[in-house]
């Protein structure tokens, strides 16, 4: 065990592209915890195993030891943090979990998007923070402009940013210096009851599932038997260890140590990222502050294309959620559709995480509908129904009112494009509740209907601000609006996968873009296809897809008139049974892409 002011926790917070991995290989390298020769051997394995298993092993976090000017030897733990809205939750437990953090800034590029969210989560988790400018090799590098840019943006004191290079090696001893020096000792008891922080977690092949955890106070060993405070699942530890970054057992963790465990716990469902971990006797009495149980808030369906592969579907499906508490599937049918599944995520780029898995790593090629989010159905005897689906929405005779979630969205944007984001944000139904400045960037603060901002807010936003906007959201609750279901008919047929729920004063505006895409999307069949958006039984919006002329008298050189006639009433009355029995193409983009709205 280490003794706590010999131990040093930190995360690395860093635009993409800015040199995050590159700096974390080096800090490994340099301080021997893989030797040089089994560097490039060492990921390599790791990417290979990740491959074989079809998994993304998600534990990123390394023990490093570094031996410091001072003639000490320092515990260095480094864990790193996915970098995306959606996972905001697991980022500020994991931020929770370590001191300080490195701000990485490329050089030649300057603060971005990205640095802005990241490092507002660790500043909020009271973090240190030493400021690091990467890639000064760089001829475009420019330290004193990138220095003062951090103080204006973010309003840290970068005077001592330290100068390196992840690439050539330049720095990397001050950086090592400064994690000693500047970054505070993890605090914690030794004598008090078990209390660590479940960081995350991820199913292993060959070890069951693998829990990440941060020792707060008192000492956990191999053989105990520990309580999870929230789930209240109890389990005797089989194995404890750090992750150097291959995984080495160790005998005990002591409090500031950040290791991970194993227990014979079945699925990663049945652990929860910010739970607190304790002994199962003489264990602590109160849980960590904070903990949110994951919950899904945007749901889409997921269907094979083809139904054939409907089993392969739920296999895939079933894996995947195995190692991902946050995402939750129930079978569903569609008459247009036939049979998936409805998947609830923690937001878009969860869903388009797992849909990629699905078709990647699965070979399924999949249909995915309208996402949607949770409204709360009010009836008129007084209950409350949670609505998933569009499609299941009751009897409108019976609804009272209907409430939608609402979010707090944080905007950092240049100010030249403020009027952009603010003229995006207005036509989502957003109101605004705060306007500052931060040097050249202006941050805007808006309640936002999480309905407008699932399907393609991002992408907008990014559009607009050319990808210099950061966004960030919290949910804040439920509101009840004027909103309706808008079914689509597609050839007279309702296609539930299309149906979505709109604010009624958006209702026509919606439907006809609706309508006005269906037409580009679908190809031309045979016979004349109506194209219709309908609130109840009334319709909206309508577009005719026009019939491809097959002309069957081009057969007919000259010929007789009578004998025309006769073919062309013949191919009317085929077109009217087409019509009839006819089953339209759909084609799988056209499900998506129908709900993208231009603004
Ligand atoms: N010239 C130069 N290039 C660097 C330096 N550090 C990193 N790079 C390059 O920058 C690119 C991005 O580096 P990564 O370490 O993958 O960046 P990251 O922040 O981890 O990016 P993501 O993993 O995509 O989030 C790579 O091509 C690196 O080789 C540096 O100091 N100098």
């Amino acid at each position: 065990m280490t003794e706590l002011k010999n131990i040093r926790n930190f995360s690395i917070v860093a635009h993409i592209d800015h040199g995050k991995s590159t700096l974390a290989d080096r800090l490994i390298q340099l301080t021997g915890t893989v030797a040089e020769r089994d560097m490039k051997e060492q990921l390599l394995d790791a990417m290979d195993i990740e491959r074989e298993r079809g998994i993304t092993i998600k534990a990123n976090t390394v023990r490093i030891e570094y031996p410091a000017k001072d003639g000490e030897t320092y515990v260095l733990n480094l864990i790193d943090t996915p970098g995306h809205v959606d996972f905001a939750y697991e980022v500020s437990r994991s931020m929770q979990a370590v001191e300080g953090s490195l701000l990485v800034v490329d050089a030649s590029q300057g603060v971005e998007a990205q640095t802005l969210a990241n490092v507002y989560q660790a500043i909020d988790a009271d973090h240190e923070i030493v400021p690091v400018l990467n890639k000064v090799d760089l001829p475009a590098a420019d330290c004193d402009r990138v220095a003062e840019q951090i103080e204006d943006v973010i309003g840290i004191d970068a005077t001592d940013a330290v100068r390196i290079s992840a690439k050539t090696g330049i720095g990397i001893p001050d950086v090592l210096e400064a994690i000693v020096t500047r970054l505070p000792a993890p605090k914690g008891d030794r004598d008090a009851p078990l209390k660590a922080m479940l960081v995350d977690s991820y199913y292993d092949a060959y070890l069951g599932v693998v829990v990440i955890i941060r020792v707060i106070d008192g000492v956990i060993k191999k053989g105990d038997r520990i309580k999870m405070m929230r789930t209240g699942g109890l389990y005797p530890v089989d194995r404890l260890g750090v992750f150097r970054p291959a995984m080495q057992n160790i005998a005990e963790l002591g409090p500031g140590e950040i290791g991970f465990l194993t227990a014979s716990i079945k699925q990663v469902r049945d652990t929860r990222v910010g739970d607190t971990i304790t002994h199962e006797k003489k264990g602590c009495t109160e849980p960590l502050p904070g903990f949110k149980p994951a919950q899904p808030v945007v749901f889409c369906g997921l269907f094979p294309v083809d139904s054939a592969e409907f089993e392969d579907l739920r296999d895939a499906i079933e894996k995947l959620a195995l190692n991902d508490a946050s995402f939750s599937y129930e079978m569903e049918t569609s008459a247009a559709l036939g049979f998936g599944f409805r998947c609830g995520f923690l937001g878009l780029l969860h869903l388009e995480v797992i849909r990629d898995r699905l078709e990647r790593e699965y070979g399924i090629d999949l249909i995915t509908t309208a996402p949607s989010v949770i409204y709360h159905v009010h009836m008129k005897d007084g209950t409350m129904q949670e609505l998933h689906n569009p499609a299941d929405m009751p009897d409108l005779t019976y609804v009272d009112h209907i409430e939608e979630p609402r979010i707090k969205a944080t905007i950092l944007v240049p100010d030249e494009y403020l009027g952009d984001v603010l003229k995006l944000c207005q036509d989502r139904r957003g109101i605004q509740q705060d306007l500052t400045y931060a040097g050249t960037r202006a941050m805007v603060v808006y309640d936002l209907p999480l309905n407008e901002v699932v399907f393609d807010f991002y992408d907008r936003l990014k559009s607009v601000t050319k990808g210099y906007a950061s966004f960030d959201y919290q949910m804040i609750g439920y509101r009840a609006d004027f909103l309706v279901k808008m079914q689509v008919l597609v050839n007279d047929e309702p296609v539930d996968a299309l149906s979505t729920m709109v604010h009624r004063d958006r209702a026509e505006q919606r439907g006809r873009a609706m309508c006005e895409k269906l037409k580009e999307l679908i190809p031309r069949h045979m016979f004349k296809i109506p194209i219709q958006a309908a609130i109840g039984g009334r319709v909206i919006a309508r577009e005719t897809l026009s019939a491809m002329r097959k002309d069957v008298t081009a057969k007919c050189y000259g010929g007789d008139a009578t004998r025309k006639k006769k073919l062309l009433e013949k191919q009317k009355a085929g077109k009217k049974k087409m019509r009839q029995f006819g089953k339209v193409e759909i084609p799988q983009q056209a499900f998506i892409n129908a709900l993208k709205m231009d603004d």
